[in-house]
This record gives structure tokens, C-alpha cells and sequence, in this order.
């Protein structure tokens, strides 16, 4: 780094090995050492720079993003970029566009869902770009509920081919990103009538643009929703609305891994469970748990450097004020938030382990873990992006004043993150998935059915429902197994409670939508339970590195125990720990949040982020915030003039007329 490091002091009271602690963070050095050159490849090119995006209109804007899509091709192309190393130089140019959909939905897509001839054809043509696809699967009137979709796939024997309807205005496909003005192709997900029946949802690949001129095909209505929440932020994307009008495709454009329809028009189901038309969502919910990681560090990283460089009050002998990092109450706001980024990483990490397995398994046709795979995709999506949101607002709040201008970064960050609580599955919907699962799981464990995975616990739920919490002193909070079983014991209460007040009801779905507030309350403690264990697993590993475990077990036990001090209503009323128990966890907590505080700008730095990433002058790496902003506020369009645009009109004649008042 040149110049001089403001945080200096900070980095020499480090007490672990900051370049072990990277690769943690990274997975492997292979990931660190991939990530880290292709996040300097993009931060050295003047091409992919970020200034000003957020001073942009909505035309610039995205004619700026298509420019640096199409800049990161061309590196992509020249550099013979593998697909991993490609993915992390489209991470880190760090704006959203119609190329995320692209590789993360509709070649993900193509591959879980289509034949292997389908394959063959269209995936060469993705790869090379030679083919743009987008994800059409959201209506109008429609986005949760997907088999309410109202899109019309109807089979014509006599053409042996598909006709693609929208029959109402609440069809209309709404929200697709990259589909407003750039794909020419999409996964559209319809209807399927074959010979007058219905046959469910699938996904069809429609072309909707041509690839000469790129003007839509006959019968398709295409174009973008509008602006989305933010300045920059996620309008770089042109999210759209698509119609079709009687659109004819090839009978062999229908995705047929899971149900093929015969020449005749007869439906033939593979061995495959329906349920894997969603899997593509799955392998998204799945990607989406790691970015939260990603941004939540983001934040944090932003939050923490500038809590070390902020002084305020605390000087009575005319020396330096207090670092407003070493207040108590913005340890306590922080250092949970750190801790959450640590613990997302690593059950982002799990859940990509469980994600590979589950498609090795699925190929070996076992579909058993598929429920477990749906459950966990689906609920550590909805925690991990839920707090993800909360927690940048927060690093906001952190940073004071100084945090609401778009120099800090944050409200960019804040903006173009918050659709992740609703994208890829809206996160109550999500949990009530979850809810569904468990309460499956508890109702079958009579049957002698013994519950696996995430859910073994539950297979001791005699002894999860007696058992007391043993801690007597505030150290007994440092014990992996007494902190599993309060989180387990929690999550098994919850569980069996909402089960007996389920089978009160005589018609289950009555009781599930009338105890649906209860039921989310149970998902949101056993995901929690999920993250905290897996961070536990985490320590287990042989991590090396001069006290990095050591502050990793920090981490997780304050990621652990803040969980229970803001979720103490659980804990207590199902009597899982005492008063005077909870008390010691809080002791405990404090005593963590100061021996992690000298440490918090390593553990920030072990993200690795560069300045250009973070685009924030509170997170600048040297600490040398305040010259910057400073520097930051001239470059504002209004300081281009002394005297605004408008003064002659509005300001002067006010003036003048209270003046003339004043004078009466
Ligand atoms: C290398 C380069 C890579 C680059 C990577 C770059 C990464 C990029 C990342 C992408 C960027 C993200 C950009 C944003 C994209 C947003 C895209 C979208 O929103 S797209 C739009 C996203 N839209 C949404 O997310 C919509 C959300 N809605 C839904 O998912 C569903 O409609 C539903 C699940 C809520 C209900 O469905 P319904 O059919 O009414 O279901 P029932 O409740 O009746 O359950 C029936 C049975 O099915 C079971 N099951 C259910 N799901 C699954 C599953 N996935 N699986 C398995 N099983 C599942 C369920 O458990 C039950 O089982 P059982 O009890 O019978 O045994
Ligand atoms: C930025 C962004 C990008 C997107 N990109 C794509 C894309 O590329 N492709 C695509 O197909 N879609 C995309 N979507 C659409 C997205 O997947 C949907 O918006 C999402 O699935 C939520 O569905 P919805 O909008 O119908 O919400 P709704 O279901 O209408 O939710 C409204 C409210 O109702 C509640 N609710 C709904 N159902 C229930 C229930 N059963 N029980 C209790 N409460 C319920 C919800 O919790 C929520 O509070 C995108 C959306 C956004 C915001």
C-alpha cells in the first residue's frame, strides 16, 4: 500500500497470522490466490472504475454497465480465463447485470433441467455467448406461488410444436433480470397442456430477440419495469416485462429432464422427482447464502475501519478522543456483525459441499436427501440474507452521519443487496417451507422413522426436551457442546410445541396457516442452530496459522451467545437455560468483544477486499478518510459552479421580494 497507513497502530496490535486467516476466509489458497489476482486484475483496469456511478441517469447508467460486460468478455476471452477464474473477475467488477443471469440461472438451468441432446445443443451456444438467456419465471400476478403462473405452454400435434400464450394481463412475465433490453433467449416457465390437460409448470427455452438486429420476434412485447429502489444500486439491471401472443417453438425446446412429451403429445415421466424443476432455484438459494457472506463483510469491513479512525469524546486533558470503536455499545453492535460474516462463510461453505452432493446423489438417481437439500437451501437463504440487510443498515448507523453519503458506500451496498430478501424466494415464504419440513420430521419420528442431517438432533428429542443447561460460570459458555445443546434443546422445544398445537386442528393446512407466525419462529431457531453448528464443525478443522483458531473460536461463541441474548424469550420460555445462566452468556459476551477488539481490523483484513471493491472512503484500507471526503464532496456536480443553476430563477427573486417586504 503507498502512503501512510492511519491504521498502523491498529494492524501492530494483531495477534494471529492475517495471511492464514485469508485463506480461511477464501476456502482454500487456491480460491485466495485466484480471487486475489483477478480482484487486482479488475481494480488496475481503468475500464471496470465505479466513480460516479451512482451521479448517473438510468440510459448512462446501463449503457455503462453493457460497456463493462462486454470489457470483462473481451479480458475473459483474451486472458483464456477458466470459468471459476471468470467468475470472480464478473464478482468483482461488482455490478449487477443481465450476465449474472445469464451463468448463474439460465445455463444453471439448462443443466439441471435439460436432456442431454438439449444440452449439447444450447450449452456450446451459452458458453460462447453466442446465445444472452435470462430466468422468465415470475408474473405479473405471480411470483411465490409458481404453480399459480398463468403463461400457456399448449402443445399442437400437428406442427409438433409449442405455443406460447399469455392470456391476461397478470401473465405478463415481470421482474426477469437481463430480460428488459438484452436477452435473446430465456427460460420461460409455463403451463404445459398437452391433448386438453394440464401438466404443471416447466421451462421452455424461448427466443424472444433476434440475433441480426436484435428486435423482438413476432408476438413478443418486451421491454424494461422501470427504475428499482436506489441510485446505481440494482438499476444497472433491466429487470423486464415480456409477453408472448401465440409464440411457436420446437416441441424439442421444452426442458425434458423431468417429463418428456411425445411426438404424439403424450407425457412421459423420467425417474427424476418433479420437485427438480426448481432445482435451479436450489443451486441459486445455494450461491446466494455465500454472497451474503460476501456482503455482509463488506459492510462490516467498511463499519470497522472507520469505528478505529472516528474519535469522539472522552478527552479531558486535551489529548486525543476516544476511538469510538473502544465504546462498549459499538462493540456490542459490531463485533456480532463480524461474527456473522464468519459464520455465513462457513455454512456457505457447508451448504456447497451438501449442494454437490446432493447432484452427485441425484445422478446416481438417490433423491432421498432432496427434501434436506430444499429445507437447507431455502431457510440459511432466508437467515443469511435477512441479516445480511439488517446488518449493512446497521454498519450505517455505525458509522454516524458520515454513513448516509454515498461516498461511504453503504447505501449503495444496502441498495443493491436488500432484493435478496425477496429474489430467488421471499424469505417468509421460505421459512415456511422449513416449517413444513420439521414439523414433517416430528411427525414422523413416532413411526420409528429415525431423522438425518440437519435434523438428527431431533432424533433426541426425549432427552433435548428434560435436559438442564449445566453452565455455573460464565467460562461454561466456552464449551462447543454446552452451547449446541442450549441451541439444540431450543429448536427441539420450539419444535414439538408448534406440533401439539398443529394436531389441535382438525384440518392440518387450517392449523399451518393459522399458527404460520409460530411456525416461522421455529425455522428461524433451527437455521440459526444449522450456522452455529457448522461454525462449531469449523473449529474442529485443523486450521493453520498463528492464533487464528483462536480467534475463530471467538467468533463463533460470540456469534453464538449474541444469538441468545437477543433471542432470550426462546431460550427462557422453553426453559432451556435460567435467568442467572443467560446473565453469565451476557458476562461472557463482553469479555469476548474485548479480546476481539484489538484484533478487529486483521480480522476485516483477511477479507482481502480491495479499495476498489469496497468503493467506500470510510473503508479505505490507510484509514485516511477525512482528506478524502473532503476531496470526495468537490467532485459533486452542484460544486461545479459556485453560484447554483436556479439562483437567477427561484433563490435572487425571493430575495428580492422580502427585501421589497421588508422595506413596506
Ligand atoms: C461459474 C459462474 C457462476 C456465476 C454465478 C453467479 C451467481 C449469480 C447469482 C445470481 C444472482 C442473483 C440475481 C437475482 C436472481 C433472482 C432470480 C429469481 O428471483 S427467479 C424466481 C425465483 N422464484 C422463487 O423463488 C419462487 C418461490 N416459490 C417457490 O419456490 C415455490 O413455489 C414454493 C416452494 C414456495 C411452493 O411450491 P409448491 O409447488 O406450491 O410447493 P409445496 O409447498 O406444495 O411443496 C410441494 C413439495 O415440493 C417440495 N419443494 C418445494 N420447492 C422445492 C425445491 N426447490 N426443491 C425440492 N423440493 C421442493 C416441498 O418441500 C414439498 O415436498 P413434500 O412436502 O410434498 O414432500
Ligand atoms: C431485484 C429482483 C430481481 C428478480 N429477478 C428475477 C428473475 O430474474 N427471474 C424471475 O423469474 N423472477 C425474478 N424476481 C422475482 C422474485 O423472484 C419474486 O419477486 C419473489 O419470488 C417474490 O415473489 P412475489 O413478488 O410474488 O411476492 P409475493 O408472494 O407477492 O409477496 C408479497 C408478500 O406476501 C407474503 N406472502 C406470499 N405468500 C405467502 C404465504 N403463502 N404465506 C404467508 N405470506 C405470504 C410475502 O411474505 C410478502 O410479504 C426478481 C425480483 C426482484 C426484486
Amino acid at each position: 500500500m503507498k502512503g501512510v497507513d492511519h491504521l498502523a497502530h491498529e494492524r501492530n496490535k494483531t495477534e494471529f497470522d492475517v495471511d492464514a486467516m485469508k485463506i480461511v476466509w477464501a476456502g482454500s489458497r487456491h480460491a485466495f490466490e485466484l480471487s486475489d489476482r483477478m480482484a487486482r486484475l479488475v481494480a488496475s483496469d481503468p475500464a471496470f472504475q465505479k466513480d460516479g456511478r451512482i451521479r448517473l441517469g438510468r440510459k448512462e447508467l446501463f449503457k455503462n454497465t453493457l460497456r463493462k460486460a462486454a470489457h470483462a468478455w473481451k479480458r475473459i476471452l483474451e486472458l483464456h480465463l477458466t470459468e471459476e477464474e471468470a467468475g470472480w473477475l464478473r464478482n468483482f467488477v461488482d455490478e449487477p447485470s443481465f450476465t449474472d443471469l445469464h451463468w448463474g440461472m439460465f445455463v444453471p438451468a439448462i443443466k439441471g433441467q435439460g436432456t442431454d441432446e438439449q444440452q449439447q445443443k444450447w450449452l456450446p451456444l451459452a458458453y460462447k455467448m453466442q446465445i444472452i438467456g435470462s430466468y422468465a419465471q415470475t408474473e405479473l400476478g405471480h411470483g411465490s406461488n409458481v404453480q399459480g403462473l398463468e403463461t400457456t405452454a399448449t402443445f399442437d400435434p400437428e406442427t409438433d410444436e409449442f405455443v406460447i400464450h399469455s392470456p391476461t394481463l397478470t401473465s405478463s412475465k415481470w421482474w426477469p433480470g437481463g430480460l428488459g433490453k438484452v436477452s435473446t433467449h430465456a427460460i420461460v416457465y409455463a403451463r404445459l397442456i398437452t391433448n386438453g390437460q394440464e401438466h404443471g409448470v416447466h421451462g421452455f427455452i424461448v427466443q424472444l430477440r433476434s440475433l441480426d438486429d436484435h428486435m423482438p420476434i413476432p408476438g413478443i412485447t418486451i421491454g424494461d419495469i422501470g427504475m428499482k429502489f436506489g441510485n446505481g444500486a440494482y438499476n444497472t439491471m433491466d429487470n423486464g416485462v415480456l409477453t408472448f401472443d401465440h409464440i411457436r417453438i420446437p416441441r424439442n425446446q421444452m426442458l425434458m429432464r423431468v417429463l418428456q412429451v411425445t411426438r404424439e403429445g403424450k407425457c412421459v415421466k423420467s425417474n427424476v422427482p418433479r420437485q427438480l424443476i426448481y432445482g435451479t432455484m436450489v443451486f441459486v438459494r445455494q450461491t446466494i447464502v455465500a454472497d451474503a457472506s460476501t456482503a455482509l463483510a463488506r459492510a462490516v469491513c467498511i463499519a470497522t475501519r472507520y469505528s478505529a479512525v472516528r474519535r469522539q469524546f472522552g478527552s479531558q486533558d486535551g489529548g486525543m478522543e476516544t476511538q469510538v470503536i473502544d465504546y462498549k455499545t459499538q462493540q456490542s453492535r459490531l463485533f456480532p456483525l463480524l461474527a456473522s460474516a464468519y459464520a455465513f462463510r462457513f455454512v456457505g461453505e457447508w451448504l456447497k459441499w451438501l449442494y454437490t452432493d446432493v447432484t452427485q446423489r441425484l445422478q446416481a438417481n438417490d433423491f432421498s436427501i432432496l427434501p434436506e437439500a430444499h429445507a437447507c437451501t431455502a431457510g440459511l437463504k432466508s437467515l443469511t440474507t435477512t441479516a445480511t440487510a439488517d446488518a449493512i443498515e446497521e454498519c450505517r448507523k455505525l458509522c454516524g452521519g458520515h454513513g448516509y453519503l454515498c461516498a461511504s458506500g453503504l447505501p449503495e451496498l444496502f441498495a443493491v443487496y436488500v432484493p435478496a430478501c425477496t429474489y430467488e424466494g421471499d424469505n417468509v415464504v421460505l421459512l415456511l417451507q422449513v416449517a413444513r419440513f420439521l414439523m414433517k420430521t416430528v411427525s414422523q419420528l413416532g413411526s420409528g422413522k429415525k431423522p438425518v442431517g440437519t435434523t438428527a438432533y431431533l432424533g433426541r428429542v426425549q432427552d433435548l426436551l428434560q435436559c438442564c443447561c449445566d453452565v455455573q460460570t460464565a467460562e461454561d459458555w466456552l464449551k462447543p457442546s454446552v452451547v449446541l445443546e442450549a441451541f439444540e434443546a431450543r429448536s427441539a422445544r420450539m419444535c414439538v410445541a408448534r406440533a401439539q398445537n398443529l394436531s389441535k386442528f382438525e384440518n392440518p393446512e387450517d392449523g399451518f396457516a393459522e399458527l404460520s407466525a409460530d411456525l416461522v419462529e421455529a425455522s428461524v431457531a433451527h437455521c440459526q442452530l444449522i450456522v452455529v453448528s457448522k461454525f462449531i464443525d469449523k473449529l474442529q478443522q485443523d486450521i493453520p496459522g498463528k492464533g487464528v483458531n483462536r480467534q475463530l473460536q471467538n467468533l463463533c461463541y460470540i456469534y453464538a451467545l449474541n444469538l441468545l441474548h437477543k433471542y432470550l424469550g426462546d431460550f427462557l420460555s422453553t426453559g432451556c437455560i435460567t435467568p442467572k445462566q443467560a446473565s453469565l452468556a451476557n458476562d461472557q459476551l463482553r469479555s469476548l468483544y474485548s479480546q476481539i477488539r484489538p484484533n478487529a481490523i486483521a480480522l476485516v483484513d483477511a477479507f482481502n477486499y480491495t479499495d476498489h471493491y469496497l468503493g467506500s472512503v470510510l473503508g479505505r484500507y490507510d484509514g485516511n478518510v477525512y482528506p478524502k471526503l473532503y476531496e470526495e464532496a468537490w467532485k459533486d456536480p452542484l460544486n461545479d459552479s459556485v453560484v447554483p443553476d436556479g439562483y437567477h430563477e427561484y433563490i435572487h427573486p425571493m430575495l428580492k421580494q422580502q427585501l421589497r417586504n421588508a422595506r413596506l
